[in-house]
């Protein structure tokens, strides 16, 4: 993992609607102190990228209501990487005309099955993260608030793994060997 808390936010997008969402999404990730956030597209992304994160986003625009093709073969192919996903806090978004919240529930049936922990499903939203057209100020304003979220549960998995690994019990007291 980073030193930092840090946000991955996968995407794909052909003209440019679902780009804008992630990046307004990273936007809100990143503003978080001590944290960082960085956006790639799902064919430059590779499994240390993943290992490297404490918080993911998924995002892609509808086609015939499911995920793009080249989100799919990410997860297809980073499928022997699944404990890299486990238990880390994850967004999924999308973009459509009006299907969108297909492609979202095609993401998240794919994540739950890498173990992760949907963040939106306690506090963001219903229905993941969607948006219809180009992002207006509302849409915007919603994914740079579901960003700093995201982050901040990222934030508290980071504190929870380096307790882990440090080998320090709930109360502060090292385990004796
Ligand atoms: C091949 C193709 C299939 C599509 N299928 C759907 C669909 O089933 N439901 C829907 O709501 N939008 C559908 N759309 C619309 C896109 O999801 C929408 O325009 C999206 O915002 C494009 O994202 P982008 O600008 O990031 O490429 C489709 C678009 C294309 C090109």
């Amino acid at each position: 993992m980073a030193d930092k808390p840090f946000t991955l936010v996968i995407f794909t997008s052909m003209s440019g609607h679902t780009e804008a969402l992630a990046r307004a999404i990273a936007e809100g990730a990143g503003s978080l102190r001590n944290t960082t956030a960085e956006v790639k597209r799902a064919r430059d992304v590779t499994p240390d990228d993943i290992g490297r994160a404490s918080a993911l986003a998924f995002g892609s625009p509808t086609y015939f209501s499911y995920m793009s093709g080249e989100l799919k073969m990410l997860f297809d192919e980073f499928l022997p990487y699944k404990e890299r996903f486990q238990g880390k806090p994850v967004i999924a978004f999308a973009t459509g005309e009006g299907g969108q919240s297909k492609c979202i529930e095609s993401i998240e049936g794919i994540l739950e099955s890498f173990g992760v922990d949907m963040v939106h499903r306690s506090d963001i939203l219903t229905a993941g993260l969607a948006v219809q057209g180009m992002l207006d100020q509302k849409a915007k304003n919603e994914a740079v608030n579901a960003g700093k979220k995201l982050a901040d549960a990222g934030v508290c998995f980071a504190c929870r793994k380096a307790t882990e690994e440090q080998g320090v019990t709930i109360g502060g007291e090292k385990p004796t060997m």
